[in-house]
């Protein structure tokens, strides 16, 4: 795959990027472009939003994470490399990707853009979160991703269909991940940004792109939030430390959650 075309990534962003010494708990950076109207993409379409000097930072923001996580819908659709493909980032600075498939329902193959990215050591090979129900032994798709490094990690569920991002987060230290770029899709996003999970997200790095994709998209709005003490809505998430940077023709926002 073409090197990307590096851009000079923004300057005095390293608050909301990983300490160089892990402190303990997981660094989490929430990172994703949206549309005006607040979408993603179109359903089961992989919609390029970001602009070369966005796409670049987003691969700038990869050299500095431990692992880049994303869920099942979005391998299926995108099928990534999950790589930083800055021209000469060395594999020791190259996250491992982790990709949230608790029925194990992707379909991976040689051919997929991230095992064939590992194989030509241009980038690590993923770690598959799968539940513990699923039968994966003697699975053809479990030995194509050992074969380039990467593994099927089962993951308790205790009969529940999604875990907490407390477990998650807990298993990513197991596997000595220490810092994390959540990507997507809609619904990883929506459940990140769910109230009890805030607390664990350290920076929001949000592209803007200059366009609408229109009703119907995969959209990230989270579940709305009614004050306890009266009952009334109020906004689902409020950001602190907020600043902008207009990277070509997008806007990026970059923040920590206002607990
Ligand atoms: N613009 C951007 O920055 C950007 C970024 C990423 C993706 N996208 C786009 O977003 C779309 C995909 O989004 P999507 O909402 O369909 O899919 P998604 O968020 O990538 O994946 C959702 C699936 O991941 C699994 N999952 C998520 N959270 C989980 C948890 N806590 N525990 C267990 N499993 C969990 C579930 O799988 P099961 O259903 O099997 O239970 C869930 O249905 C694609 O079109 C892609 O191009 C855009
Ligand atoms: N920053 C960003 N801008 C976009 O316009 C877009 N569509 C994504 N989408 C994120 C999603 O996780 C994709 O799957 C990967 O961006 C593809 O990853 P690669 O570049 O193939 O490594 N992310």
């Amino acid at each position: 795959m073409a090197p990307l075309m590096p851009y000079p990534p923004p300057t005095a962003i390293d608050k909301y990027l990983p300490p160089s010494q892990h402190t303990g708990k997981l660094f989490l950076t929430l990172t994703y472009a949206t549309s005006l109207d607040s979408h993603l993409s179109i359903p089961l379409t992989k919609v390029p939003l970001s602009g070369p000097e966005t796409k670049s930072l987003t691969h700038h923001l990869r050299t500095f994470h431990d692992a880049i996580l994303i869920g099942v819908g979005t391998v299926v659709v995108d099928d990534p490399g999950l790589n930083s493909r800055l021209p000469g980032t060395p594999l020791t600075r190259q996250p491992r990707p982790v990709i949230l498939d608790p029925a194990f329902r992707w379909k991976v193959t040689r051919e997929s853009r991230v095992v064939q990215t590992a194989e030509r050591g241009e980038g690590l090979a993923p770690y598959v979160f799968v539940r513990s129900e699923v039968e994966v032994e003697g699975d053809e798709r479990k030995r194509i991703l050992e074969e380039v490094g990467g593994k099927v990690v089962v993951i308790e569920t205790s009969g529940k269909k999604k875990w907490s991002w407390h477990v998650l987060s807990e298993k990513m230290k197991e596997l000595d991940l220490h810092s994390v770029m959540v990507e997507g899709g809609g619904g990883v996003i929506n459940d990140l940004l769910a109230e009890g999970n805030l607390p664990l997200v350290d920076s929001v790095i949000i592209t803007i792109a200059p366009t609408y994709l229109g009703q119907g998209g995969v959209n990230v709005s989270p579940r709305a939030v009614t004050s306890v003490a009266d009952g009334k809505r109020i906004s689902a998430v409020k950001f602190t430390n907020v600043e902008w940077r207009i990277l070509g023709r997008d806007a990026v926002m970059f923040a920590q959650p206002d607990l």
